[in-house]
This record gives C-alpha cells, structure tokens and sequence, in this order.
C-alpha cells in the first residue's frame, strides 16, 4: 500500500489510516512466533470475559502471579534504600552491573552450599525472563535446541525471535529446528534421552512449570551425563526449586561435574513475591567452556555490561532481607500457604475423578482431560465457574488435553474455585 494523499470514502478504515511506511522489513524471526504470547492473551480472555459478565466474581488461577504480602523485613530494607536516596550519604548511583557483592554473597552461600558456587558466578539481574533473553544473546543463533515438552513458553519463543527454531509447522505448531522432549505420565515426565537427539543447547525447568514436576537426582545425573556425552550447554531453570518439599535437587550443580556443562537462571519472583519487584539471577560457572577453551562467564559478563545497568540498588536490598532468618522463615510460611492452596486443588479434582499431577513440589496442579482440547476446558472452566486457569496447550504440543492451575491465589479464592468446580464439572 502507498502512502494515501486522498481519503476517499471508499477506502478501508485501515487504508485511510496508513499515511506513510518505513522501507523497513519486518524480522522474519517475529513473523514466525505463534500469535501472541501465551500470558497476555490469557489476560486478553479475562478482560473479554470480564466485560461481558461485568457482575461476574472472576478467579484468577492462570496467571503463576503471587498475591500474598511480602514480609515486614524486606520491604522495610527496600523503603530504607529509598529513603537513603534522598540523603547526601546515603544516596548511590550506578552500581556493579553483575549486582551488589553482599547479594551476590549471600545467594552462594544461602543457595549453593556445598556446590562450590562461588559469588563472582552469580550474576544478578531484574528477573529471569530477562536473563533467558540474555543467555540467548550470548549463544549463537545457529545453534540448536531442546525442550521439555510442556514447558515454560519463555524458551521457544526467545527462541524464535533471535531466529534459532526456523520455521513453525502450522499442523503439528512445533518449530521445524527445535527438539521437543515430551514429559508425560508416561514417562514420569523425563524425557527418553537415549531417543533425544544431540543438540547444542538443552533448555530444562526443573520443579517444571507446568507439570510440577521435581526431577530426581539420578534424572538430572543423566541429564549431565547426556550434555557432558554431546558437548552440549544445559540452560536450568530453577525459578521454583524452593518449593521442592522432597529430596529431588534445587539446583543443577548439587549434580558432580554439572559445572561444566550447565548455566542456571532463577528468581526471587515465586518465592519472594517479587513478580512485580524484579529481581533474579543467572549463574555461569568458570569451569564452563567454549569449544575454542574460552570461558563463557567472560562473554556473559559482557553481555550483561553492554545490554544491562544492574538491578536496582532498591530492589537488591530486599532481595538481600531475603536472606536474614527472620525474612527466609516469613517467606518459608508464605509458600507453605500457595501448598496448602495446591493440596486443597489436587484433592478438588481427584475428588471428580481427573489425573492430577504436579501440586507436590511447586505452586501449580496440572490436570488431565482426556478427549478434550485444552483451550475447548479453559472456555468451559471460565464460561461455567468464571475461573481462569492457562491451556496446556500453551506450553507446547505435549501440553494438549491438559490445563494448569495457579495455587498462587488467596486461600478464600481457592475454596471457592473448588467449590464451584465440583458444581460444575
Ligand atoms: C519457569 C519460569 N521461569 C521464569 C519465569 C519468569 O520469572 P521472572 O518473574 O521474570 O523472574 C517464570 C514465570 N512464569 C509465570 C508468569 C508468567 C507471566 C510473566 N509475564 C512471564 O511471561 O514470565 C507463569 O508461568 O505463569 C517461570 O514459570
């Protein structure tokens, strides 16, 4: 379409409004992304839903968003990082964009006891959605991927974008260059890696969102033995390892030889409430080399350099309260709280005969209906008991037939979805 001079009235609305175009093309990588991402257009149904049913009292189960407070002590240390700000001694500026030493101290010790973590290896950031877009700045775009399938969407489509999955295949809405590892009851939602072919890179969420689950100790043995066998980099997501409840590992590098092979990224969202502060972090091992024998903490480091500022020194003193006694206790009871929420749902839709996995070791319940289409149960769960739960479908082809739950509401809302579910279902 040419820039329009006249309006005629004949022309479309849209015609009428395109007064000029950049020669600019679009990236192929954006236009090959599914529609939109998976958690905007699950706000989109609720916003549509909610304005057709305006006195409706919606539950909002989808979206994994904590909603209980943040303890006293760490908002506290945020507000007394604030207000030192606006004093001559207390104020600061920029700081270490691979984040604060005490911080970085305190997550090695806190977090990686015992695992040879050391501070220099934390790099801490505003979150780990951000950090999995700056991993895949770091690696290469030729390079090649798996993922669990179901996962989080995050992987695939940070994929997509700096153009490493090639093209989608409409029928089977896989991308033709990613490797999908289906994680299934089937197969205790681990993947066959004596069938999964050699990839560069391994994207693995392990307590795993959406399913839940924890992998043990000798999956993930085998998950570094298989990356360590095909000079592969594991990318570990362990965004939910605080709520692991048994003796499945929270992190990958409680694994012997791990730090060779792997980077993790995490964050302080689900178990500090921080989703809507900001804060998380990656590690990247020195022991983890190129190729070529060259040290990709190096390259990381320059990435976060060039591409990040540091989080925010306000933001860096909560997440260090955090770590006080007091602040890790508060935040253990407020977890404990989302499990209770995640035991009353599991026994919700056992008590209705439903497969229902997860619920154990992390904050969501993953439920089964056979013969039925993901997005055709999310429609009948929010038009007949207005709760909004996610499609399974949304976290990959292995997620169809399937929805998840968020425990992450208040426990009043949780009784009621319950209630009405066992109604109408
Ligand atoms: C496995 C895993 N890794 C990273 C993240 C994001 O962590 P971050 O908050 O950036 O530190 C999440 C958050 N996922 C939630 C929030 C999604 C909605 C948010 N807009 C988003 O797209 O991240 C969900 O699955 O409902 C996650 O599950």
């Amino acid at each position: 379409v040419q820039p329009s001079t006249n309006h005629s009235s004949s022309k479309s609305d849209r015609e009428q409004r395109i007064e000029y175009l950049t020669k600019i093309p679009r990236s192929v990588n954006l236009e090959s992304l599914q529609n939109g991402y998976l958690f905007p257009e699950i706000s989109t149904r609720e916003s549509e839903y909610s304005r057709r049913n305006p006195h409706a009292r919606l539950i909002k189960l989808g979206i994994g968003d904590t909603t209980q407070p943040i303890p006293d002590i760490i908002t506290s240390a945020m507000a007394e990082q604030a207000l030192a700000l606006s004093t001559a001694q207390g104020y600061k500026g920029y700081g270490p964009e691979q984040g604060n030493r005490e911080l970085r101290r305190a997550i090695a010790e806190t977090l990686y006891q015992g695992m040879e973590v050391k501070e220099n290896e934390i790099f801490v950031s505003d979150g780990a959605q951000c950090d999995i877009s700056r991993v895949q700045m770091l690696l290469d775009s030729s390079l090649s991927i798996a993922l669990q399938d179901p996962t989080f969407p995050g992987y695939a489509d940070s994929s997509v974008i700096v153009g490493r999955a090639g093209r989608l295949n409409a029928g089977s809405r896989k991308y033709k260059k990613i490797v999908y590892m289906k994680c299934e009851p089937e197969n205790n939602f681990f993947p066959n890696l004596s069938k999964t072919p050699r990839t560069d890179l391994i994207f693995f969420c392990s307590p795993n969102n959406p399913t839940g689950s924890a992998a043990s100790r000798q999956q993930l043995e085998q998950l570094v033995e298989f990356a360590k066998a095909n000079g592969s980099i594991i990318i570990y997501d362990s965004a939910y390892a605080a709520y692991i409840s048994d003796e499945s590992p929270r992190s990958i590098f409680e694994i012997p030889g791990a730090k060779e092979v792997a980077i993790e990224i995490s964050s302080f969202s689900k178990f500090a409430g921080f989703t809507g502060v900001r804060l998380g972090w990656t590690v990247v091992p020195e022991e983890l080399l190129y190729a070529n024998g060259y040290p990709m903490i190096r390259d990381y480091d320059r990435i976060v350099c060039t591409c990040f500022n540091g989080a925010s020194n306000i933001v860096q003193a909560g997440g260090l309260a955090c770590f006080s006694a007091e602040g890790f206790g508060a935040l253990k009871r407020t977890m404990g709280y989302y499990m209770e929420n995640a035991k009353i749902l599991v026994e919700t839709f056992e008590s209705m005969g439903k497969k229902v996995y997860g619920g154990k070791n992390g904050p969501y319940v993953w439920v089964h209906f056979p013969g039925l289409s993901s997005w055709q149960v999310f429609n009948q769960i929010l038009e007949r008991a207005a709760i909004v739960t996610v499609p399974g479908i949304g976290f990959g082809p292995g997620g169809e037939g399937y929805i998840r739950v968020s425990a992450f509401g208040h426990r009043e809302c949780i009784l009621e979805a319950s209630r009405r579910l066992t109604k109408v279902l």
